[in-house]
């Protein structure tokens, strides 16, 4: 089954609560932080996750564009994260990392921009709840999706499936109606959509569209079905 997180960096910032509620249905929130180091643009931390994660019932996904996430990523999980995503360029021990954010009781999720390939990171899958490969370079929302990414993402579906892990595969960055279903045949079951769904007339109902467009890719897809 697909998962849908839409991102509330294309949401408005001065209504994040009513924003947050307009999407409930989706299956976790998307939070981008960013610092202004680790990439070019500067959004929220902790304070605004704690608020937020009181402000709705859907669970969130923290997406970390942060320098040195080793210091900061377990307070995303005491703020009240599901999910913390820490970037494998920026993480200094990323196993030490992984098992932290798991033993405070989240979900371990490490991200790769889109000059970072998967291959060295084979042996540390099974550390992992989640692998992100991002579909655009980090730091903005509403950018084209880059299509030289889907190799990439096929052949980590195939490193994830070969060694039977469980492990989510989630793509960000220019997901929409019309790239949803190259990621879903490539390998991705976890699909963050900004633009796509706050863009929409109807956020809710843009969610409910897209998780169908992908479940019916993912359910003739070869890779679901030998896995
Ligand atoms: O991490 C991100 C950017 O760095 C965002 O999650 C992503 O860009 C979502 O926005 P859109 O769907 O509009 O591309
Ligand atoms: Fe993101």
């Amino acid at each position: 089954m697909a998962q849908i997180n839409p991102s509330i960096l294309s949401a408005d910032f001065a209504r994040l609560a009513e924003e947050a509620q307009a999407v409930e249905g989706a299956d976790w929130l998307h939070v981008d932080v960013m610092d202004n180091h680790f990439v070019p643009n500067l959004t929220l931390g902790v304070p605004v996750v704690e608020s937020l994660s009181r402000a709705t019932d859907t669970p969130l996904d923290c997406h970390l564009m942060i320098e040195n996430p080793d210091r900061w990523a377990p307070q995303y999980v005491e703020a009240g994260a599901g999910s913390v995503t820490f970037h494998a360029e920026a993480a200094a021990a990323p196993v030490r990392l992984a098992r932290e954010i798991r033993a405070k009781g989240a979900r371990a999720a490490m991200a790769l921009k889109p000059a970072t390939p998967i291959e060295p990171y084979e042996d540390l899958l099974p550390e992992l709840d989640m692998l992100l490969v991002m579909t655009v370079e980090p730091g903005f929302g509403g950018q084209a999706f880059l299509d030289i990414m889907l190799p990439k993402i096929r052949r980590t579906r195939e490193l994830i499936n070969k060694h039977g892990l469980e492990l989510w595969l989630q793509v960000d960055g220019g997901v929409s109606a019309s790239t949803i279903e190259r990621c879903a045949e490539a390998g991705a079951d976890v699909f963050v959509a900004g633009s796509a769904v706050y863009g929409a007339e109807d956020p809710a109902q843009a969610v409910r569209t897209l998780r169908e467009q992908a479940d019916r890719t993912i359910a003739s897809a070869p890779w679901a079905c030998d896995h």
